[in-house]
């Protein structure tokens, strides 16, 4: 079983992962996890906080000369702003100063509630931890799913499909096509006409103080018939990738193959109909000979994978601190104001596609590992073929 913890304070000295599952024998270098923590850190739109930041991780237990060793894995990426916050952010008791209380809560962060659960009367004790700085080492995290996963040919990708607004064309390209074209988008694109809106949309709400959300798309090739299950509630993998994806910060909605457009369209033209073709039987991708011709389902049918390509989606709002001031009240005066800002992201949606990803590939993971078990890489390999040759016989 795939699990893991995050712990770490945006402003607190570093942020840290322990994870638990990965079998023994994955090859795994901290410059392959930096990868992915070099592409959130970037995509248009983002504030001064990621001036400071490099993000950069250190394997601090579970690897030895380049392999996992089937122990829990510790990451830890280190906060650069701290040398600003240090005794702000102290646990010593020395260090305390009321006089630096945030008192003003800003609508739709966790400000508010946060701070009536938790008895705070200095907002920082709950955005700290609210924040989406917490996403530098969940993509860390994914960086090592999606390793595992790469090692079955499993390959994970996020993009951004929508912007203010801004809807992207899918071009009618291989996947390692469209992952190219994203790649080299400033925006994890992969349609220049719609990326040059989005960026005038970004621009536009920088100059009038504004914020904006977006649309992400993951898609995961490579998934085996079978992950997941119709049995029970909780091991559905659409529930669980669902929640995933619900879990970023900002995130507010999630669909799988055609989504909320199926609620909108007739049966006729929203499953996916069966097909066989002996001549298909054991080529790539396809054990059994059974096939589709379309994908409304997103590679997902009771909860269980059926072998097409996995599609998910997750819709972000916009960023909640605002340069225009929104209404609220200061939570130990009762006064009302409109909230004043000292940095923030105009919009994040890149960044979030990236986490998207890996939040999806930690899920399919998890999953793998179910089905497939295994200690090491080499057990779970032949488990995997074992399973792959039952599906050419059946
Ligand atoms: C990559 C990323 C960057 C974010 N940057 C900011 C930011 O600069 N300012 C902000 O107020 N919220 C930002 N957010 C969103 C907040 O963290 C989020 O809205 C807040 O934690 C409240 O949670 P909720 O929106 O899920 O209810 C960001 C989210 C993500 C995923
Ligand atoms: C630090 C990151 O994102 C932060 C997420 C965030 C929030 O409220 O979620 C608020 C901002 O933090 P700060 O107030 O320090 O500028 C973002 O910069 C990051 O993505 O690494």
């Amino acid at each position: 079983m795939f699990r893991y913890l995050t712990a770490g304070e945006s402003h607190g000295p570093q942020l840290t992962a322990i994870v638990e599952g990965i079998p023994a024998g994955l090859k795994l270098t901290e410059e392959q996890i930096n990868q992915d923590l070099i592409r959130r850190q970037g995509g248009y739109g983002r504030g001064d906080r990621m001036k400071i930041e490099t993000d950069r991780v250190r394997l601090l237990s579970g690897v030895r000369w380049g392999e996992t060793l089937g122990s829990p894995i510790t990451l830890v990426v280190e906060n650069h702003d701290w040398a600003n916050w240090d005794e702000k952010m102290s646990p010593y008791e020395e260090h305390r100063d009321e006089s630096i209380a945030v008192t003003r809560a800003r609508p739709g962060h966790a400000d508010l509630p946060g701070a009536l659960k938790y008895n705070h009367r200095d907002v920082r004790n709950i955005l700290e931890r609210s924040s989406a700085r917490e996403t530098g080492v969940r993509v860390a995290v994914g960086a090592l799913a999606k390793a595992y996963l790469a090692a079955f040919g499993i390959r994970v990708d996020g993009c951004v499909v929508e912007l203010g607004g801004v809807k992207a064309t899918r071009p009618n390209v291989s996947a390692e096509e469209l992952k190219k074209l994203v790649a080299a988008s400033p925006l994890y694109t992969y349609d220049p006409a719609a990326e040059k809106d989005m960026i005038a949309m970004i621009d536009w709400a920088h100059s009038e103080g504004n914020t904006l959300g977006g649309v992400v798309e993951v898609r995961v090739t490579g998934v085996p018939i079978g992950l997941g299950s119709h049995v029970q509630w909780d091991r559905r993998l659409d529930a669980r990738l669902a929640a995933a994806v619900m879990s970023i910060q900002a995130f507010k909605g999630v669909e799988i193959g055609a989504g909320f457009e199926a609620a909108r369209t007739p049966g006729s033209k929203v499953h996916d109909e069966i097909f066989y073709d002996a001549a298909r039987k054991g080529t790539p991708g396809n054990p059994t000979g059974f096939y589709r011709t379309g994908n409304n389902a997103g590679g997902l049918e009771g909860g269980i994978s059926n072998g097409e390509e996995l599609v998910v989606r997750g819709a972000m709002k916009p960023i909640p601190t605002l340069y225009t001031p929104l209404k609220s009240v200061d939570i130990v005066t009762k006064e009302a104001y409109e909230a004043t800002v000292e940095r923030s992201d105009v919009c994040a949606v890149p960044a979030a596609s990236v986490v998207a990803e890996t939040v999806v590939a930690i899920e399919i993971a998890n999953a793998f590992m179910e089905k497939f078990g295994g200690d090491s890489i080499a057990e779970t390999s032949r488990n995997y073929a074992s399973y792959l040759e039952y599906l050419r016989e059946y």
